[in-house]
């Protein structure tokens, strides 16, 4: 029997495509172009008013086979460019006339002029603005407010309010700061050089021909916008901005710092792995004295120096989740092979060399980790989410051999040999805290690099101070940030820009400049797939909507097209396993039954957490449910779909559920938002997403649109302090002791079930209380028998 006829029967798309369903998954397979926008820009002074509906090349679209773009047909220029006007034919010829080369070590370069740098850019709707760091305003600026901010914050007003006075001016300030920086921001759009070709990464910007060989073998042909807008400054700042105007109060001698915003499914790890990875080749080619960069060696050259190097921890990747975080090591060791540099997951058992601080013997030491150590309550509430990371084969080799030199020789483990640690904030900050009060705490000096990956969520109040720990455990000066995710409130941009002012204050170092990227449109859902929005009127109603999704009856046409594999996202544990229940022999036995649905969520252990994963990423899971553990950064190929079975708790959950399908720009996803009454109150930010993602995708106002005008007008608009209360809590009455279980049961039969059971009970407590009684007064007896039995004695 064909699987997929059973679960999608009569499904719309694909009786309309004319194919058999199962044959061509929808949001599974190679895409020959894994940009999202490719907008036509024009030059000249309108051209920020040309209509920026998307638009695919021709090339992309599925006529040619992956195959046939040979990396070598696509041209520096051409490539990204639409079809050019007479007008902009004479501006592109003048444009190359003043295409100069530069000389990055010994290969001669060419880079583009601004003009055509600017027109990549915005043609694939790249935007990018310093947001702090410009050495004659906004430092001296930054400064004077947070002088001033501190100056309040020690003298507070005698006032009848005077406890709130100064949290109230310094909240006031620090808005106020933020708002100047956005506006200077949004003032100061930067055209730096693209990445237009993976091949440029080599050529242009110095990377190994190793890592340059991995990239291939892994088959990314073209580069995304986020890795388009973000390698080349991280590599070679100075080079990416020697074309840009408007940047000499800028110094990247020393690097920068970066904030990189991008959609869903668009390449971030990459991003941010590719430059961790060549900043310690080039550490360690400069170390052994092999001049600057390797542009002179070749990939088999670069492969021996490495590997005879040492490792020393020089990057740490921070991420919510263990699943992430395994996730990362695994892109990570795919792009670091024959490179010598180790990627490693951090675990409970691993020992990192760290330098430990003399306790009380230096206040400022006492100040580095203070702000992480006093994290107890949080952590525990947050190993629900967090938690650590498994261990990979490697560590478990390297503790292996570890505990054989301890047993043989007595001797303490040697520490891993670590270049690159991914790991969630809880785990580490443990590390470098110790277990017990009078713990030394360690500091890790070496870290040149900081990412944090989806960072909004890592500085977020649940992960703040666990993140912020880590942060100032890097110690070293010359440390580099880069946050990353699809969505990034102005609040927590500002934190970021604070936290780096105040560190280099602190370390007295001339602070980096900070540059952030925002691909598309900041915080809207994936463009690229299809949202449904469905009300029902009971939780029930929900079940029932689910089913349809599964079993769509044959010849219904009006139910979302959804094909499995799909992931189902609930608002707790409980109901994930409730609902788990209800749907797991909803799949017929021919068609794998049980087997075919599974659950996952934080209370489950590390090693069926990672069996689930494994099962569903080789299609034998259909149908993943699970809670908001899954919904941020995790990367299935192949999933068609999501559901939220339970609204989600926030629009940036939306953005990271439904981005859990249409990765790497492909078509087709399909998510699914079931809402009830409850729901009413909230599914206004959800809604404003969709609309947004639909115009972003050019669908507004059609039939096909998620979210038609009357509904945005018609639904509530949310109180801040109620979208703060459901961020944390979800919906009330979904949580334990409301309806957290999910049945197909009506309320009547519910009620019915409970006073039955409360019957029972009740008998058997009156049962008990009988036979107490019983025994009691047979005691008694007993024992007025034993006085007389005394007494005959
Ligand atoms: N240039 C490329 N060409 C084709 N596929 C790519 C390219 N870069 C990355 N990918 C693939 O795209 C998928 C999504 O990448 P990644 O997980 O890095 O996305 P992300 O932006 O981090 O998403 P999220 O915000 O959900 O964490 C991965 O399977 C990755 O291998």
């Amino acid at each position: 029997m064909d699987i997929f006829k059973v679960l999608s029967r009569g499904i719309k798309t694909a009786k309309q495509n004319g194919k058999a369903p199962g044959v061509q998954l929808p949001s599974a397979g190679a895409r020959p172009n894994p940009q999202f926008f490719h907008d036509p820009v024009s030059t000249g002074s309108n051209s920020t008013k040309k209509s920026k509906k998307r638009k695919r090349r021709k090339d992309t679209e599925g006529e040619e086979e992956p195959g046939h773009l040979d990396e070598e047909e696509v041209s520096d220029i051409d490539f990204f460019a639409p079809k050019p006007t007479v007008d902009e034919k004479k501006a592109a010829a003048a444009a190359a006339s003043t295409t100069t080369t530069e000389e990055p070590g010994k290969r001669k370069v060419k880079l583009l002029d601004e003009e055509e740098c600017k027109q990549i850019l915005r043609s694939h709707r790249l935007k990018l603005t310093v947001l702090s760091g410009r050495q004659a305003t906004t430092t001296a600026e930054e400064e004077k407010v947070l002088e001033e901010a501190s100056k309040k914050e020690k003298k507070p007003k005698k006032s009848k309010d005077t406890e709130e006075e100064p949290a109230k001016k310094k909240k006031k300030t620090e808005s106020a700061t933020a708002t100047t920086k956005e506006d200077s921001a949004k003032k100061h759009p930067i055209y730096t050089q693209p990445l237009n070709k993976f091949g440029q990464l080599r050529h242009i910007y110095g990377v190994s021909q190793q890592v340059a060989d991995n990239i291939t073998r892994q088959g990314f042909r073209a580069p995304t916008e986020v890795q388009m807008g973000s390698l080349p400054l991280q590599l070679r700042p100075e080079l990416a901005l020697k074309k840009a105007s408007d940047v000499d109060d800028i110094d990247v001698q020393r690097g920068i710092d970066f904030l990189g915003v991008a959609p869903t499914g668009s390449g971030k790890t990459i991003s941010f792995l590719i430059p961790a990875i060549d900043s310690i080749i080039r550490r360690r080619i400069e170390k052994q004295g092999a001049g600057v960069a390797n542009e002179t060696t070749d990939g088999e050259e670069d492969q021996q120096e490495t590997q005879q190097l040492e490792h020393v921890l020089s990057a740490v990747v921070v991420a919510p989740t263990r699943e992430l975080a395994s996730q990362i090591v695994n892109e990570g060791r795919k792009l670091a092979i024959g490179t010598g540099v180790r990627v490693v997951l951090m675990k409970r058992t691993l020992r990192l060399v760290a330098e430990e601080l003399e306790q009380h013997s230096k206040k400022e030491d006492e100040h580095v980790l203070e702000e992480g150590s006093d994290n107890e309550s949080e952590e525990e509430e947050n190993e629900a989410e967090a938690g650590e990371p498994e261990s990979s084969d490697e560590e478990e080799e390297d503790a292996k051999q570890g505990e054989k030199k301890k047993t043989s020789s007595g001797e303490p483990k040697p520490p891993a040999r670590v270049d690159i640690l991914v790991t969630t904030p809880k785990i580490l900050l443990n590390f470098l805290n110790g277990a017990g009060k009078s713990a030394t705490k360690k500091v890790l000096p070496e870290v040149r690099s900081l990412i944090l990956d989806e960072a909004d969520v890592l500085l977020d109040p649940i992960f703040r101070k666990q993140t912020m720990g880590i942060w100032k455990a890097c110690t070293n000066p010359e440390l580099s940030l880069t946050c990353w995710s699809a969505t990034m409130a102005s609040n927590i941009e500002a934190l970021i820009t604070k936290e780096i002012s105040k560190r280099c204050k602190r370390m007295d170092c001339p602070p980096k400049p900070l540059i952030r990227l925002v691909v598309g449109l900041k915080d809207t859902a994936v463009p690229n797939i299809t949202h449904k929005l469905i009300y029902t009127a009971t939780e029930q109603g929900k079940l029932h909507g689910i089913r349809q999704l599964l079993h769509p009856s044959s010849g219904d046409d009006s139910g979302p097209p959804l094909r499995p594999p799909f992931i189902v996202f609930t608002q707790t544990i409980e109901r994930a396993q409730s609902l788990h229940d209800e749907l797991k022999y909803d799949i017929p036995v021919e068609a794998g039954g049980s087997a075919r649905v599974a659950v996952l969520h934080s209370s489950l252990p590390d090693s069926v957490r990672s069996k689930i994963m494994a099962r569903f990423r080789s299609g034998e899971v259909w149908v993943l449910i699970t809670t908001d553990v899954l919904a941020r950064g995790v990367d299935f190929a192949g999933v068609n779909g999501i559901v939220n079975y339970d609204v989600p708790t926030s629009a940036a959950a939306y953005v990271h559920r439904s981005g859990r399908t249409g990765r790497a720009g492909r078509e087709g996803g399909v998510a699914v938002t079931f809402y009830t009454k409850d729901d009413i109150p909230f599914v206004k930010s959800i809604a404003n997403v969709i609309a947004m993602s639909e115009k972003q995708a050019g669908k507004t106002g059609q039939e096909g649109a998620a979210v038609q005008k009357w509904l945005l007008d018609a639904l509530p608009k949310v109180a801040k302090a109620d979208k703060r209360k459901l961020k944390v809590r979800g919906v009330e009455s979904r949580r334990a002791g409301g309806r957290a279980t999910i049945t197909t049961k009506s309320n009547w039969e519910l009620k019915r079930e409970r006073n039955k059971l409360q019957a029972i009970e009740s008998s058997r407590k009156r049962k008990r209380m009988e036979k107490q009684e019983t025994n009691e007064k047979g005691e008694k007896e007993k024992e007025v028998d034993d006085e007389w039995a005394g007494l005959d004695e």
